[in-house]
């Protein structure tokens, strides 16, 4: 009998089940596609099974059994547990891995509760390579069943450089997911940014790719030290198999989404959550994909000077603090809607190794909320607010020269925005207040007396 099964045994299924083996748990896998299990079932040992039905690998597992869907988000996740409920036991254990949409998890949370299965809505981040050697695991719901399956996904999940599983119980019904949501929401926002920087370092500092590659690769040993800086050094310096040139140059600039984003996105206009830099991350990629394509004039303002290298690698320090400080505004703003009871500190823990947007600043992250986790902003911390100061000035250079050379930088820009606007009290939003007052009596607050306020600006006619 198996300790743990998974479903779906596509990239990620079936590196998580060959995690969970390789950990010395004895794990059963099952797709609905055929080749899956043959792939699945060369790995076959007295700790692994690979199974061809739905009821042999319900059979194969042990009680309460334990089982990781990991398929297609969307409908499959509501079919594959229509599928599995006739053949469960009550107090049996479902985790959902995928990218679910956190209004689905909510519904499934409910729906199963009547039927007596605990049920996980398991954010899981890492790719194909981390899902086989270490996750980020954000696991929401049943505490209870947590507690249950704990000892697996902390064994599976990546570690901090401390030695600290990348897993920890996020809170009760969809929270894992949402958690997720943002986490993909940062990853957008940090991608721009990136792509941002590299258009400016070619465009107006001439950088060639291999000068590129290099520039990053500094920047991870210097003040940008992550996965996504990483993989742009290896990006840019990788050569084309179809042609000498680099493959950066014939990959068509047109990206692509599944959508993890711009749902982060919807929620948090729902919420009135300020993350500007995830809304222009998102919609960068509807413009990448809207663009006319009509042949834009030469970049003729140049500059390759130390400095606007300098200024650049600041300004994205800068700038992946503020998509991070965006997701942390996002997830209080949700815990209070929510009624979560979110551990900020435990949600930077989690990001510090396994994931996409692994960085050394998620420790930095971690001691703010640890010290004080009622702040609202993360730039109200001393080590951000005095990070915010510092890189400013490099941020509105590398933001003028952009506008002067007529490249777009909206998240760069957004971030700008965002640092200038978050500790204004003389924001004009006043005359919003009276212009709407004037057309559609809404009324305005007064910031010398309180109460709320008309204006009969003019006369009835
Ligand atoms: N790839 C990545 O880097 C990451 C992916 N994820 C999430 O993990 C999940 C799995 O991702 P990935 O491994 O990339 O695979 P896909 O998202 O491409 O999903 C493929 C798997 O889903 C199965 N599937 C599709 N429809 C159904 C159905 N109706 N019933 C049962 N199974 C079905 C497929 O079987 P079949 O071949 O028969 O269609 C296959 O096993 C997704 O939710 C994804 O968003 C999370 C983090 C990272
Ligand atoms: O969850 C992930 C990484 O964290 C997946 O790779 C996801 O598909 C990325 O989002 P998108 O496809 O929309 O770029």
């Amino acid at each position: 009998m198996s300790q743990f099964g998974v479903i779906g045994l596509a990239v990620m299924g079936k590196n998580l089940a060959l995690n969970v083996h390789n950990h010395g748990f004895s794990v059963s896998g099952f797709s609905i596609d055929k080749p899956e299990v043959d792939a699945f079932a060369k790995y076959e040992d007295d700790k692994l099974t690979a199974c061809y039905t739905w009821e042999d690998f319900v059979a194969s597992l042990e009680k309460p059994r334990k089982i990781l869907i990991q398929i297609m988000a969307g409908r499959p996740v509501d079919e594959t547990i229509k599928k599995l409920l006739p053949l469960l036991d009550k107090g049996d254990i479902l985790i959902d891995g995928g990218n679910s949409n956190f209004h689905d998890t909510t519904r499934r949370c409910e729906e199963l509760a009547q039927s007596g299965i605990h049920f996980i809505g398991m954010g899981v981040s890492g790719g194909e390579e981390g899902a086989l050697n270490g996750p980020a695991l954000m696991p929401g719901g049943d505490e209870e069943a947590y507690n249950e399956v704990a000892p697996i996904l902390e064994a599976i999940a990546a570690k901090t450089p401390e030695g600290r599983p990348c897993v920890s119980y996020i809170g009760p019904s969809s929270s894992g997911h949402y958690v997720k949501m943002v986490h993909n929401g940062i990853e957008y926002a940090i991608m721009q940014e990136f792509s941002e920087v590299y258009d400016i370092l070619s465009q107006v500092a001439g950088k060639s790719n291999d000068e590129m590659s290099e520039i990053f690769d500094s920047w991870n040993k210097g003040l940008v030290p992550s996965y996504l800086t990483e993989i742009t050094t290896a990006v840019l310096k990788q050569k084309d198999d179809l042609t000498s040139d680099h493959i950066i140059d014939h990959i068509f600039n047109e990206a692509s989404y599944k959508g993890t984003g711009n749902w982060m996105l919807e929620d948090g206009v729902s919420l009135g959550a300020p993350i500007s830099v995830v809304a222009e991350a998102v919609i960068a990629r509807f413009m990448s994909k809207a663009t006319t394509r009509q042949e834009h004039p030469e970049v003729t303002v140049k500059e390759d000077t130390p400095e606007l290298i300098a200024a650049l690698e600041k300004s994205l320090q800068l700038a992946q603090a503020v998509a991070y400080a965006q997701g942390f505004q996002q997830l209080t703003m949700a815990a209070k809607a929510y009624d979560w009871n979110l551990r900020y500190p435990s949600i930077a823990q989690n990001w510090e190794a396994g994931c996409i947007i692994r960085s050394a600043m998620l420790k930095d992250i971690e001691n703010a909320y640890e010290k004080d986790a009622t702040i609202s902003v993360l730039f109200q911390d001393p080590y951000f607010k005095s990070l915010m100061e510092n890189n400013l000035p490099a941020l509105r250079q590398v933001i003028a020269v952009a506008a002067s050379a007529g490249l777009p930088t909206p998240t760069l820009s957004a971030s700008l925005n965002y640092l200038e606007s978050i500790f204004n009290d003389n924001l004009p939003a006043n005359l919003i207040q009276g212009q709407r007052d004037y057309f559609g009596a809404h009324t305005y607050k007064r910031n010398d007396r309180p109460g709320t306020y008309h204006m009969e600006w003019y006369e009835e006619k």
